[in-house]
């Protein structure tokens, strides 16, 4: 379709605009649909460049965007109703022509008589801005970038699906996965929706564990949709672009995402740890391009890989990473976040590195206010001492908080200090010391964000192990005090095999989540005790880097990470891999 169109020829919209003057959002709610072939019967769009007057500029222009819809007509565009998606479509086709620098035609058309009022010619789309017309609550200015990627490099192949480097590790894998699906079968009669068990433990639905999945109404099986390209409008949503010479390429979408949508699927060689060290050793890279995929195995995207290898790291990341099981296969999606991502935004998720032991940690540019100066670490520690007041410039002036010559410098001990004590392990410890299964932890990590939201809200004061597993319950179980189905049945005993234990789980117990009374003083009193302790043991060595963070009187309300954190890794040590499961769970203090 949009191939077909030679690339030395202006692109051409056909556009329609009920009056001359800006049209209000209600006209355009109202549009009536017009086929092509009436448009077309209006002759060649004219040589001839309007009025001064009625050409207006592309700002203007905007808002009607939201009203044109497209055809099979290569190159052309028809009218539609509003509220259709080949506004996004247009706005690839922006895209599309500020990357190969071609000018861009506009025809805007009358509502009654299909004459032309309008015509617009942008010599460079580059310098094009628009407002998403996608975004009603947050008008956003959208900058256009300039794309002057080559999917084919020599350096990089792109991969549709990861390839296992050695057949044992996958059969191992495979074979632990198949055991989560023993008992994993949803019950969904509608669609697997939120509630539907195999979402929940981030399993993709197929024949085996779903009754829906041979219909087209199983809701669960975003992977296999996205490999088949009949998900979302365009297979590809994103692109490639030079985003600047610190970061280099990143991926920018050029279609809104809705929140927590799947974007693309992290593919590229699965190898061990081993390999990782070698490959890491024989050459010195400048970005890296691996990440975890379980115990062990992390994804290799560094020569063959999915456009998901350029996404960049930002502290305030608008995507997230997931692991899913496909047939038993575990999986990395890019997911969109919770906000979802508008066209022209650099997708980024938080990489959550850990580092080698001799590594040097790389500098962070992502320009977020929250920025913690380098990629990887959960808290910025003092060796990266923050800017002074002088020195501290807002990110949208476009400079980098200024550092001394060295203060980037992390110490190898002090680093591993940081990820031997990370809130991974600490939570673990509190769940053992606590007598909750330790499977807990990995339930928690399979559940979809929302859920793990949920328990983040619901577990203040900071949760004891009890409360994690009854709260899991509360939310998997939304329908308290009713006669519980077979369906919720089912989720409990799947909860019970991964670990919750048995008494909260009873289905004979009428009320199993009594809420506890709380004493207001007494919680002050532990409250300031347990602060008190925390304090405490900043002096043990090993604990330091995290806790200097916490406020001395107001230990911080407890969070579950809005992201399922799998770290990007380059790991030394198998303690510190083992940490990474419990990274959804983690950030629970
Ligand atoms: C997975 S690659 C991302 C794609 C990479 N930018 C490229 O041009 O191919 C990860 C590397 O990108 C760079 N990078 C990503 N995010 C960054 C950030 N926020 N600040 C600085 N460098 C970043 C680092 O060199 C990192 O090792």
């Amino acid at each position: 379709m949009l191939a077909s169109q030679s690339e030395e020829e202006p692109f051409s919209f056909y556009m329609w605009c009920d009056m001359p003057s800006r049209p209000s959002r209600n006209s355009l709610k109202d549009s009536t649909y017009l086929p092509l072939s009436e448009l077309l019967e209006h002759g060649e769009a004219p040589t001839t460049r309007p009025s001064r007057k009625l050409t207006r500029s592309i700002e203007q222009c905007k808002k009607w965007v939201a009203c044109i819809d497209h055809s099979n007509f290569p190159g052309h565009w028809s009218v539609g109703k509003r509220g259709c998606r080949t506004k996004v479509q247009l706005q690839m086709q922006l895209i599309l022509s500020a990357a190969t620098g071609s000018p861009l035609k506009l025809w805007i058309f009358s509502q009654r008589g299909l004459e032309v009022v309008s015509f617009l010619l942008i010599p460079k789309p580059e310098a094009l801005q628009f407002v998403s017309p996608t975004r009603k609550q947050k008008r956003k200015i959208v900058s256009l970038p300039n794309s002057n990627f080559r999917a084919t490099t020599a350096e990089w192949a792109n991969l549709a699906k990861n390839i296992w480097r050695s057949s044992k590790e996958h059969d191992k894998v495979i074979k632990n996965s198949r055991s989560l699906r023993d008992y994993n079968s949803c019950n969904c009669r509608v669609n697997c929706g939120d509630l539907c068990l195999n979402r929940i433990l981030q399993i993709e639905c197929d024949s085996t564990i779903c009754k829906l999945s041979e219909t087209r109404s199983c809701g669960n099986t975003q992977f296999t949709t996205l490999e088949l390209g009949i998900s979302s409008l365009f297979r590809e949503g994103t692109r490639v672009c030079r985003i600047d010479d610190k970061k280099g390429y990143g991926l920018v979408a050029i279609r809104e995402f809705a929140p927590y949508e799947l974007i693309c699927e992290y593919t590229g060689e699965v190898i061990n740890q081993e390999v990782v060290k070698e490959r890491l050793s024989k050459k010195k890279v400048f970005h890296y391009y691996h990440l975890s995929l379980e115990q062990g195995l992390s994804i290799d995207s560094t020569v063959k890989g999915s456009v998901a290898r350029f996404v960049n790291h930002s502290c305030a990341p608008n995507a997230e990473v997931q692991k899913w099981y496909v047939q038993d296969e575990p999986r990395i999606g890019l997911f969109a976040g919770s906000k979802g991502i508008i066209p022209g935004d650099e997708i980024t998720y938080d990489y959550n590195f850990i580092w080698l032991e001799n590594a040097e940690p790389q500098l962070c540019y992502c320009q977020s206010a929250n920025c913690r100066g380098v990629i990887g670490k959960k808290h910025s520690p003092s060796p990266v001492s923050q800017p002074t007041k002088s020195s501290k410039r807002t990110p949208q002036e476009g400079s980098q908080p200024s550092r001394k010559r060295g203060q980037h410098k992390i110490k190898d001990n002090q680093l591993l200090k940081t990820e031997k004590d990370t809130d991974a392990r600490r939570l673990r410890r509190s769940i053992r010391h606590k007598g909750l299964a330790p499977d807990v932890g990995n339930t928690l990590q399979r559940l979809p964000l929302h859920v793990r939201k949920q328990l983040s809200i619901d577990m203040a004061p900071p949760g004891k192990a009890d409360d994690i597993s009854r709260q899991l319950l509360a939310v998997l179980l939304p329908t308290e005090g009713r006669t519980r189905s077979s369906r919720q049945r089912k989720v409990v005993e799947a909860c019970i095999k991964t670990g919750i234990p048995l008494k909260y789980t009873g289905l004979d117990i009428k009320e199993p989540f009594p809420k506890k009374r709380v004493n207001k003083r007494n919680s002050a009193r532990k409250l300031r005790s347990s602060s008190k302790s925390s304090s405490t043991s900043k002096k043990s060595a090993s604990e330091t880097l995290i806790l200097k963070e916490e406020p001395k009187n107001h230990p911080p309300p407890p969070r579950v990470s809005e992201k399922l954190k799998i770290a990007h890794i380059i790991h030394s040590s198998e303690e510190s891999l083992s940490s990474i499961p419990f990274h959804p769970i983690n950030q629970i203090n």
